[in-house]
């Protein structure tokens, strides 16, 4: 296994504002193995999407190196697929449109029409969303349209899925059946994840480690928690597995006891 799939080295961030510079991230020191499911946790504003977004490309750390697959991270790629917590479907297009977007960037200059198409559709299966090829986002419910946005990302069969905070404005119910489905997913695809989230159940649940962040300005990495559960995960029994309770109450004390978020004075 490539241990070093994804490497984060000394990354600093620091964003120049109307009222100066602010130092969001500094010190930051990752490296993701291919194949292994990493989720970042912190209180609000500590940089988790600060961090997702310099493994995206989206941003440029102000020092520091990040490196995909032995290149550096310079850029939006197709090999690292972004999945945003307002799925950000285009609405005039049907879900299978939507999806078939991305497949054609990706693989549109090698394959026919043909097997773009039955790729779109693939994916849509693969999320359990192929009856809605020909809906438009309007016609399908939040969960719905987050599994698109998943499908979409999985169509371009991307090394890295980057997700920030994809469940986040789903109710519980469905929250919990995405994930299920999440796991399925990438045990089947062996994707290389790398997810935000604020939700302990969640980051336990999924997670091979949970990379625990302090809080800024200047949040680094403040624990990193392996999560030595086997797989497939099943949510009901793991309710009671001491293992998973111990992992729940460390991130726990992480987030409330050691690192408690205080608000700032208006
Ligand atoms: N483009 C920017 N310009 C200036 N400051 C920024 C910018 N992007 C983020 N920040 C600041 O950097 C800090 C980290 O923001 P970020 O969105 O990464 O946090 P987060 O942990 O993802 O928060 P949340 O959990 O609330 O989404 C915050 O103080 C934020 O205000």
């Amino acid at each position: 296994m490539n241990s070093n799939f994804i490497q984060v080295q000394n990354a600093e961030m620091v964003f120049n504002t109307k009222k100066g510079r602010f130092h969001a991230l500094r010190e930051i020191n990752l490296n993701v193995a291919k194949g292994e499911f990493v989720t970042l946790i912190g209180h609000s504003g500590c940089g988790k999407s600060t961090l997702l977004n310099l493994i995206a490309g989206l941003t440029l750390p102000s020092s520091g190196a990040l490196i995909c697959d032995n290149r550096e991270i310079a850029a939006p790629g197709p090999e690292r697929a972004v999945v945003f917590q307002n799925h950000s479907l285009l609405p005039w297009l049907t879900c299978e449109e939507n999806v078939h977007l991305a497949v054609e960037r990706v693989f549109g200059a090698t394959e026919s029409k043909a097997q773009l198409k039955a790729r779109s559709l693939a994916a849509l299966d693969l999320v359990n969303m192929g009856h809605a090829a020909t809906k438009r986002p309007h016609e399908i419910s939040g969960g719905m349209k987050q599994r698109v946005g998943i499908a979409r990302a999985l169509a371009m069969e991307p090394k890295v899925l980057l997700m920030d905070e994809p469940f986040g404005a789903l109710d519980a119910l469905t929250r919990a059946h995405l994930q299920d489905e999440l796991l399925k997913i990438v045990a089947r695809t062996q994707s290389t994840v790398v997810m935000v989230t604020h939700d302990v159940d969640e980051a336990v649940l999924l997670s091979d480690r949970i990379v625990m962040m302090t809080n800024g300005p200047a949040a680094t990495i403040g624990e990193i928690l392996s999560i030595d559960l086997e797989r497939p995960r099943n949510r009901v029994e793991l309710a009671e597995d001491t293992k998973y309770v111990h992992y729940r109450k460390e991130v726990l004390d992480f987030l409330y006891t050691r690192h408690g978020h205080v608000e700032k004075a208006a």
